[in-house]
């Protein structure tokens, strides 16, 4: 038999049922013992619904409250001293703590790291080791779950990370220090997990290694035998993981270790599978991920069968058939979207989908194709339907980024003139100030977009709360004191999202929720054809928030390259060419405002790094077609216009160069967390536009001290020109609350004035006249547009 497993399944719930029951959990409304319930609720059903399609074994301990690195630090011991952790189990509200500084018991502390996952935009707790570091099995949470799944009668194949990859994503405390010297204790905790799976009666132990599809440093893939070599003995088997990429130099390590079988995506990397068909010694199982766990396309099962034939032939039952990596990346069940397009629709898998299709390939694979007749029909019609939809391909998308010239990509002037050209239009003080777009998102506000798109508020209400809402936005940023305003992104659900949801070429889901971190959850747009843009996007919105003010209010909109990387984008055309045409409809937007009399536009970037291919070999590539699309987005203003960017997520070293190249009037990063440390790379690499470094952490509730502030601009000055520098927070406001927003703000602004007190220098000898602006009368409504109940 062909056995049809899965590397992880989404834990959020199909009614993101987890998330509401952390929230609350969180706020004290509810207790542990509620959190714990809802948990097995949810465990059980993921089970059951993957048995149901036809799983021989269910992933197990991939289930996570938070996050599954989190939970294996926990599983080790891993907690910084700060949490004062000192019982033999660590228990949950401390596992809270380090996640997010706070937990219904326990004192809060600062929160522990979150950053990307690999090329992900899910968010994973970062260990933090100690050069003493001890490891100790501190947590039953996976044995738990195993007798969980085996009392309910499920076959469980417990999920571990690696103890390679742990190390990697790990960060050194107290000191930098070499990690690889902390392998050995660990791999000890991993002797005595996988002897404690074996005497529970587990089969097979699925362990990721994802880091050997990196250019993995060859003292650290020196390793792998050796610890690999320690855990042979007293354990069940072992199925070591790998996902996103190709093996490459690390092939033959993967092959060669004493495991029994190993797992490769061939959807990322279909090249692989001849080469470790050559090297796989003869008594491994050979898992083959199949079935894209990164994107929400049905699996052509056809032409997947057509590749895994002969390959049961030559491998018999050592063949193994999964997606391609856990499903953590996907929505949950397609099921729930009716109101999808139905032709859109019979195009897609989510989780619950995908997993019957692993199963449906290995029913084939036994049975023959006959046995699956029905649903291999069904899958070619879904098939030739993509392949031949009208609503794909237009030929005047096609034709505008084939025609697109050099010029497309260029301002019409450099920087130096450029800046001449807006300090006339805005003659700004020394470190003007402003913020990164969004302001807080009220429950009100988005239980009043839900009830809107349900139908039960009519368009015209829905208008007055947001213009009553960007009315308040605008007045307190006023009130404060700060010097280019944003109309604080009220309408939008989400800054992907919103604009997909009014591009043609995509379709958004009502329920197709996925985790970014913690309890939070995005809901990627569909990117299903040729993208147009059939009008305006942010114009009115923009508009009326310049019309309430004579201070210059900056026009909002998120980058192509960021609008691509967030969302679900369609395998049938180069990612290149869909951020072009994504770049295209923002170019239009961004001519658009200029014409409406807005003068400074922000186009943010914040996944520009995250889109850096896994190797190095195709970095290139990537930054040549991701510069060019923000440059061309940009590109159709006047001088005196000024585009602002901005990115998190920096790690900007690798990279300088590309940023520079985007030519953007202003960036602003986020350099708060690393106390300006970032700046110093633009300063070695004489960055020559102006920059804004976030002076403050947004991601934590913390009102920052003015003096803190002052010193952290301070410190900026000696990397960058003041004359060059903004002052602003390092991301945008809309999870924190208003009380704290208003403090921070408020200190903020103050901090600036301190400064330009200190410095006795206007930035511009000019007065500082305004530019006047008329107000724009709204006679249309903006609303009506994004309706879709
Ligand atoms: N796409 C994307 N990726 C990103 C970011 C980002 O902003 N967008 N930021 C970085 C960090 N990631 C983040 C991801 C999600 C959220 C976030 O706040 N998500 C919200 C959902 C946002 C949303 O789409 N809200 C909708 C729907 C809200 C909702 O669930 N409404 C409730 C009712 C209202 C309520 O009780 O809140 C319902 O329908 O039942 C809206 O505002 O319209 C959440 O999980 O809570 C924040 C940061 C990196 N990646
Ligand atoms: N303009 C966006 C905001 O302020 C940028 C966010 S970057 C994750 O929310
Ligand atoms: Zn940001």
């Amino acid at each position: 038999m062909t056995i049809a497993h899965n590397l992880g399944f989404p834990r959020i719930g199909v009614g993101r049922e987890l998330k509401w029951a952390l929230e609350s959990y969180w706020a004290g409304k509810t207790t542990q013992a509620d959190l714990l319930t809802t948990a097995a609720n949810l465990r059980a059903q993921h089970w059951q619904l993957q048995r149901a399609a036809g799983l021989e074994q269910v992933p197990v301990g991939e289930f996570s409250f938070y996050d599954q690195v989190l939970d294996h630090s926990l599983m080790f011991g891993v907690v910084p001293p700060r949490f004062g952790e000192s019982s033999e189990r660590i228990g949950l509200d401390t596992y809270f703590r380090m996640a997010r500084g706070r937990a219904p018991s326990g004192e809060p502390a600062a929160a522990c790291e979150m950053t990307k996952w690999f090329d992900t935009n899910y968010h994973y707790i970062v260990p933090e080791l100690q050069p003493d570091q001890r490891f100790r099995l501190a947590s039953d949470k996976l044995f738990a779950e195993v007798a969980e799944a085996q009392a309910q009668g499920f076959s469980p194949r417990p999920v571990l990370i690696g103890p390679l990859t742990y190390l990697w994503l790990a960060k050194t405390k107290g000191g930098d220090f070499d990690r690889l010297k902390l392998l050995d204790p660990l791999v000890g905790v991993y002797q005595e997990i996988l002897a404690r799976l074996n005497e529970q009666g587990v089969d097979w132990v699925q362990i990721d290694e994802p880091i050997l599809v990196l250019d993995l440093p060859t003292e650290w893939l020196r390793m792998f035998e050796g610890s690999y070599g320690r855990l042979a003995g007293n354990r069940p088997r072992l199925l070591l993981t790998t996902y996103f990429g190709a093996l490459e130099g690390s092939l033959h390590v993967a092959c060669h270790l004493p495991v029994d079988g190993l797992h490769v995506d061939l959807v990322r990397a279909p090249g692989q599978l001849e080469p470790v068909l050559a090297k796989l010694p003869g008594h491994k199982v050979l898992s083959v991920g199949v079935v894209d766990g990164r994107n929400i396309w049905r699996t052509d099962l056809t032409q997947e069968l057509d590749r895994l034939e002969p390959l049961r032939e030559r491998l018999g039952e050592r063949l193994w058939v999964a997606p391609s990596c856990s499903l953590l990346h996907v929505p949950v069940d397609l099921a729930r979207e009716e109101r999808l397009d139905r032709g859109i629709r019979s195009w897609l898998a989510f989780a619950a989908q995908k997993v019957a299709e692993v199963a449906v390939l290995c029913r084939a694979l036994d049975q023959g194709r006959d046995a699956v007749a029905e649903v291999l029909a069904d899958s070619d019609r879904a098939a030739q339907s993509r392949r031949t939809s009208p609503d794909i391909n237009r030929a005047e998308v096609r034709k505008r980024v084939s025609e697109l010239g050099a010029d497309a990509a260029r301002r019409r002037s450099s920087y130096s003139e450029r800046a001449k050209a807006q300090r006339e239009r805005y003659p700004l003080p020394l470190y003007p100030t402003t913020t990164i777009g969004s302001f807080p998102q009220t429950a009100e506000l988005r239980v009043a977009r839900r009830d809107f798109k349900n139908g039960r508020l009519d368009a015209a209400s829905y208008e007055t709360v947001l213009r009553e809402r960007i009315a308040h936005d605008v007045q307190v940023q006023e009130r404060w004191g700060l010097d280019v305003l944003v109309h604080g992104e009220a309408e939008r659900n989400d800054m992907v999202e919103y604009f997909g949801e009014q591009l043609d070429g995509f379709a958004f889901s009502r329920n197709g929720w996925v985790q970014s971190y913690g309890s939070r959850c995005v809901k990627p747009p569909i990117i299903y054809g040729d993208v147009a843009r059939p009008g305006p996007m942010t114009v009115a919105w923009t508009t009326y928030a310049q019309s309430l003010t004579e201070r210059p209010m900056k026009g909002m909109l998120t980058g192509p390259v960021t609008m691509l990387q967030w969302s679900f984008a369609r395998d049938d055309l180069d990612r290149d060419e869909i951020a072009m045409q994504i770049a295209l409809a923002l170019r239009d937007e961004v001519i658009d405002l200029e014409k409406a009399g807005i003068g400074i536009i922000q186009i943010d970037e914040p996944a520009f790094r995250e889109g850096l291919p896994l190797r190095r070999a195709a970095w290139r590539d990537y930054l040549d077609w991701a510069t060019r699309a923000f440059r061309v987005s940009a590109g159709g203003v006047a001088d005196s216009t000024q585009i602002h960017t901005h990115m998190c997520y920096s790690e900007f070293n690798d990279i300088m160069t590309a940023i520079a190249e985007l030519d953007a009037d202003v960036i602003t990063i986020e350099t708060a967390r690393s106390d300006m440390e970032l700046l110093e790379a633009f300063s070695d690499f004489d960055y020559p536009n102006e920059i804004g470094p976030g002076v403050y952490d947004i991601h934590s509730p913390n009102v920052p001290a003015t003096e803190e502030i002052v010193g952290r601009v301070v410190k900026a000055t000696r990397s960058i020109p003041a004359e060059r520098l903004w002052i602003n927070p390092d991301c945008g406001l809309k999870t924190r609350g208003w009380k704290e927003v208003e403090a921070s703000l408020r200190n903020m602004v103050g901090a600036a004035r301190l400064l330009r007190d200190a410095s006795g220098q206007p930035r511009e000898t000019a007065d500082a006249e305004r530019t006047p602006h008329s107000p724009v009368p709204m006679d249309r409504p903006i609303v009506s547009l994004t309706a879709d109940g």
